[in-house]
């Protein structure tokens, strides 16, 4: 007879590697199975190229991200096999852009799971918290494997992407960016956790939907917010005193205040703002050394100056202050913001949100631009970002315009807004306007450039996060720091910029080739715990020892690191991590290690 933790194991192995057609005739036999499935035994290959097969038989992105979600639901490694096989084809899938259609339809989408079989994750609404240890008990014992969780990802979903306010329907994005923890960090699935608090919504269209999942009220104002997010986070660290939590998604004064109140006293980072910031700079940094003049030389105009827009411009000024030894007053100076209301100025006569406060200039005298087209006139900036959030809010006239103010240096022009529908510019818009000299990233993925006359293809450069959480988490998991501070992500920034390899640099690309992810993120979380340690900040002693006895000859210690990880993944932690070095191969290997029949 089988316990309850006996039953939940053979549901992991009735859905591993041998599971469906892979499974072998003694296992059929002793199920009972017989007559009941076909004839042929395959191995996992053939069910995956089937799976593929049918992946791309779907004609919409977002048929093809609802039959990934059920296939997830029925074989978990069946669709990692398939993520780590297809990267390039399916991040864009579970991962922005798709992911974003698939929020804003999540409620009509949501797949017939049973949560006591495979737990989606957890959606806490206001009344749970006053239960709040039963539900984190009822997490555990819904659990697949009795494993703790290692990184929880956690919105409220009031700013999801571009998209505004989408309640519980955000839960979508939690669910995807853990999905990219396994696919590039080689995180365990079951060592992930998202979280949705479905505190209300205040978008009335979907208070009013019959088929909206979520709580139907309005949100709580903020003494509610932050009493409700502390009880829920405070348990969640009881439960799982290591875990790592990721912000994602909150509106902006939240996404700050959470920060705050938290970044000092537990294991956690916002994904918006830190994470963002880290990847726009380790970009941001190889494009002024690929720009032609000096680094002092920039005059950067950011559009958008919400979390993640003043996050990543701090990270920008730390970096000339720190790399280019321009003292901190001057590096600001080389920062101008443009909102809904125009340019971000001290006089032009409303209260500034306490966040741009530190950027508004005061040298402007009357001057007060209005629009984006004022305001280049004005700055003439030598690099635009854009968060703003405006759909082709680089107009054709104000990417032209770039490209004849920037004749001596390249333009870096970087459209970072998510999804596709809110991106200030495209890649080929950007080309076409500067003739093909811009120094371009997006947030969203956008098709590679053909130049007509030469028939040069040009890869743009993807600014988005996810060349950084899963690092940070990564690094997070193994060193187990007692926070996580900007040096650290400053540390995790520099890397990806001095991970770009010959060729990258020599196309004038901004970005490793995502291909790489996975090498690529090891290495950043390797300089995620060398930084940690030498913060003294590192708790777990097995990484002090490895990254101190390397010290300080820092490229060394890198390698040093990432390797001995890969051993230490084979060797002593196999099931519990799978290493971001290793091939797919190692990975199923992986996979296949946590069958063991004998326990069916
Ligand atoms: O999810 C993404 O692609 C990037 C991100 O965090 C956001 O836009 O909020
Ligand atoms: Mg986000």
């Amino acid at each position: 007879m089988l316990d309850a933790g006996g039953s939940r194991r053979n549901s992991i192995e009735l859905v591993g590697t041998k599971a469906g057609t892979a499974m072998p005739a003694e296992m059929r036999q002793v199920l009972n199975l017989q007559g009941l499935v076909p004839a042929g035994i395959e191995d996992f290959t053939k069910q995956e190229v089937r799976a593929f097969r049918q992946l791309m038989s779907k004609t919409s992105n977002l048929e093809k991200y609802e039959f990934l979600a059920g296939l997830r639901c029925i074989s978990v490694n069946l669709f990692y096999r398939l993520v780590l096989n297809h990267f390039k084809e399916i991040a864009p899938i579970i991962y922005t852009p798709t992911v974003g259609q698939a929020c804003l339809n999540y409620s009509y989408i949501y797949p017939f799971i049973y949560p006591s079989k495979t737990s989606v994750g957890m959606f806490i609404t206001l009344e749970d918290t006053e239960c709040i240890e039963a539900v984190m008990e009822n997490y555990r014992n819904s659990m697949a494997q009795p494993i703790d969780p290692e990184v929880a990802v956690i919105t409220d979903g009031s700013r999801i992407l571009g998209l505004g306010d989408l309640g519980v329907n955000g839960m979508a994005i939690p669910i995807g960016k853990l999905q990219l923890y396994v696919a590039i960090a080689g995180l365990n699935p079951g060592r992930t956790l998202p979280i949705t608090l479905d505190f209300g919504t205040n978008s009335l269209r979907y208070q009013n939907d019959p088929l909206y999942l979520g709580t139907r009220a309005s949100r709580p104002d903020d003494e509610k917010f932050y009493a409700a997010t502390d009880t829920v986070l405070g348990a969640l660290y009881r439960e799982f005193p290591d875990i790592l939590v990721q912000f994602e998604d909150f509106s902006t004064d939240h996404a700050f205040g959470l920060l705050e109140r938290w970044r000092n006293k537990a294991l956690c980072f916002n994904d918006d703002i830190q994470g963002t910031g880290c990847v726009i700079l380790g970009g941001f940094i190889s494009a002024v050394e690929q720009a032609g003049i000096p680094a002092r030389d920039q005059r950067i105009l950011f559009v958008g100056a919400g979390a993640a827009g003043t996050g990543v411009a701090k990270q920008l000024v730390d970096y000339f202050v720190i790399d280019h030894k321009i003292p901190e007053e001057e590096a600001k100076a080389m920062f101008w913001f443009v909102d809904s209301r125009g340019m971000v100025t001290a006089n032009r006569g409303d209260q500034l949100a306490k966040h741009k406060v530190y950027f508004a200039r005061h040298d402007n005298g009357d001057t007060q631009c209005r629009s984006l087209d004022d305001a280049v006139e004005y700055v003439k900036p030598t690099a635009l970002i854009g968060l703003s959030t405006v759909y082709k809010a680089f107009s054709e006239g104000i990417l032209t315009r770039m490209n004849d103010l920037n004749q001596v240096a390249r333009p870096i022009i970087f459209s970072l807004s998510n999804p596709e529908t809110k991106a200030e510019c495209s890649f080929e818009e950007a080309m076409r306007c500067t003739d093909n000299r811009v120094l371009f990233a997006s947030g969203t993925a956008f098709p590679a450039y053909t130049i007509p006359e030469t028939g040069e293809v040009k890869i743009p450069g993807q600014g988005n996060n996810m060349y950084a959480f899963p690092a940070i988490g990564l690094g997070a998991a193994l060193c187990k720091p007692k926070r996580i501070t900007d040096t650290m992500l400053f540390a995790v920034a520099k890397a990806l910029a001095n991970s770009l390899n010959e060729q990258e640099r020599s196309c004038g690309e901004l970005y490793p080739r995502i291909e790489r992810i996975r090498n690529v993120a090891a290495g950043l979380a390797a300089a995620f715990i060398t930084q940690a340690v030498r913060e003294g900040l590192a708790q777990e002693q097995y990484w002090v020892q490895v990254v101190e006895s390397t010290m300080p000859e820092k490229e060394a210690g890198q390698t040093a690191v990432t390797g001995r990880y890969t051993k230490r993944v084979l060797g002593e932690v196999k099931t519990l991590m799978w290493s971001p070095a290793s091939s797919v191969e190692q990975y199923i290997v992986e996979a296949v290690a946590t069958v063991n029949p004998d326990d069916i």
